[in-house]
């Protein structure tokens, strides 16, 4: 595996519109994206963008909130009611490749391929064997 450029990382909320408060008035965050559902992965999203000339070079923090019953996150927010930070999301270049490095080394991958709140198909590996940290890997925008 080779590593790509750090996307997101995902923080789980129990109320997007609280975040959203908290990143404006306690972060000074300037670029927040109009919240979204993603039924297809349980979950509501909200894209806070840093800065693309400061520290994390334009990464961005994916908000979270629960959606449905068979959210994935509900588990998460059970453990801890305040939210916090969920998941890293590295990019590559070949999904396919990506999920094959992986199941060779032994990590699991959790399910198959899908598309991700950017549009490119994305995949998670267990948090249990990638040293505590749930991980998301994403293939890269054709923008990018
Ligand atoms: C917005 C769309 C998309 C994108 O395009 O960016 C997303 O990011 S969607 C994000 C939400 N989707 C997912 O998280 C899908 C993958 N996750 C899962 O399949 C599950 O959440 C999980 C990782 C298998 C955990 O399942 P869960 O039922 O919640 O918990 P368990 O009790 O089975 O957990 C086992 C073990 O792992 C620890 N754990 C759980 N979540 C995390 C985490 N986020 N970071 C670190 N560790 C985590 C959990 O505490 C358990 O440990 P022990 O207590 O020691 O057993
Ligand atoms: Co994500």
């Amino acid at each position: 595996m080779k590593l790509g450029r750090l996307n997101h990382i995902g923080v789980v909320t129990p109320s997007i519109p609280d975040s959203i408060d908290h990143w404006r008035d306690v972060m000074g965050a300037t670029s927040i994206c109009e919240p979204f559902d993603l039924p297809a992965q349980g979950v509501k999203v909200c894209f806070v963008d840093t800065p693309a000339d400061g520290p994390t070079n334009g990464t961005q923090i994916e908000l979270i909130e629960p959606l449905g019953e068979d959210s994935p996150i509900h588990g998460f927010l059970a453990k801890n009611p305040l939210g916090g930070q969920h998941h890293i999301c590295f990019e590559v270049p070949d999904i396919h490749s990506a999920k094959s490095e992986f199941e060779a080394m032994g990590k699991r991958v959790l399910g198959e391929p899908r598309i991700g709140a950017h549009g490119t198909l994305i995949f998670f590996v267990h948090p249990k064997d990638m040293g505590g940290m749930l991980t998301e890997i994403m293939e890269t925008p054709k923008d990018h």
